[in-house]
């Protein structure tokens, strides 16, 4: 592909194995989960968030998502715990969605699909930084969030006014004091597996973990015009 990757027809997942080899590799995701054919492992311990809001930076437009970036030059906004050990640096998180509300997620359970999926991407701090991490097998660790048409959700709402203003690839802009903690939903338990990027570049590198429990969002949920 000369030209990006995407979700089009000539650019879209089904080419990405043209520019990214790795598309082909053993450890692929999104996956579909199957609760019943999930093993429960005792050996895992709970997931350990622990986020500072003003370690928020600001909010850009990549044209292939919205993605809210965070200081990481400290251990202020880490995770720990789950499948994972060591301590992995919060470095953003970012939304897929779909154009209609019966797609959208990138893992689906048992083959049903969200309107939208979060991921909040975390990177080993035995590693020097992002770049270097996601190139290994336990570079990243990435909470996944589904997200459910339902009741509205005032947590939201600060990521979706600012989505608002920032509605052209390219643009960004200052989003501060945001602790993504409140996006999470009641319960922590997760399905956990190893397995990559799901966009270009793919890289094999994220542990993923998948909450259980979807948190909502409304379908008109308003925003300022
Ligand atoms: O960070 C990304 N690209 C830029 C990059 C820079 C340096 C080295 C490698 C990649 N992509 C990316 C990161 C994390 C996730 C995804 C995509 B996801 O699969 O959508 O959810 C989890
Ligand atoms: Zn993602």
């Amino acid at each position: 592909m000369s030209h990006g990757w995407g979700y089009g027809a000539n650019n879209g997942p089904e080419k990405w194995g043209e520019d990214f080899p790795v598309a082909n590799g053993p450890r692929q995701s999104p996956i579909n989960i199957v609760p019943k054919e999930a093993q429960y492992d005792s050996t895992l311990k709970s997931l350990k968030l622990k986020y500072d809001p003003s370690n928020a930076k600001g909010i850009l437009n990549n044209g292939h998502s919205f993605q809210v970036d965070y200081e990481d030059d400290a251990n202020s906004s880490i995770l720990t715990g789950g499948p994972i050990s060591g301590t992995y640096r919060l470095k953003q998180f970012h939304f897929h969605w779909g154009a209609s509300n019966d797609r959208g997620s990138e893992h689906t359970v048992n083959g049903i699909k969200f309107p939208c999926e979060l991921h909040l991407v975390h990177w080993n701090t035995k590693y020097p930084n992002f770049g270097e991490a996601a190139s290994q097998p336990d570079g990243l660790a990435v909470v996944g969030v589904f997200l459910k048409i339902g009741a509205a959700n005032p947590r939201l709402q600060k990521v979706l006014d600012a989505f608002d203003s920032i509605k052209t690839k390219g643009k960004q802009t200052v989003f501060a004091n945001f602790d993504p903690k409140t996006l999470l939903p009641g319960s922590l338990d997760f399905w956990t597996y190893d397995g990559s990027l799901t966009t270009p570049p793919l890289l094999e590198s994220v542990s993923w973990i998948v909450l259980k429990e979807p948190i909502s969002v409304s379908p008109v949920q308003p925003h300022k015009q």
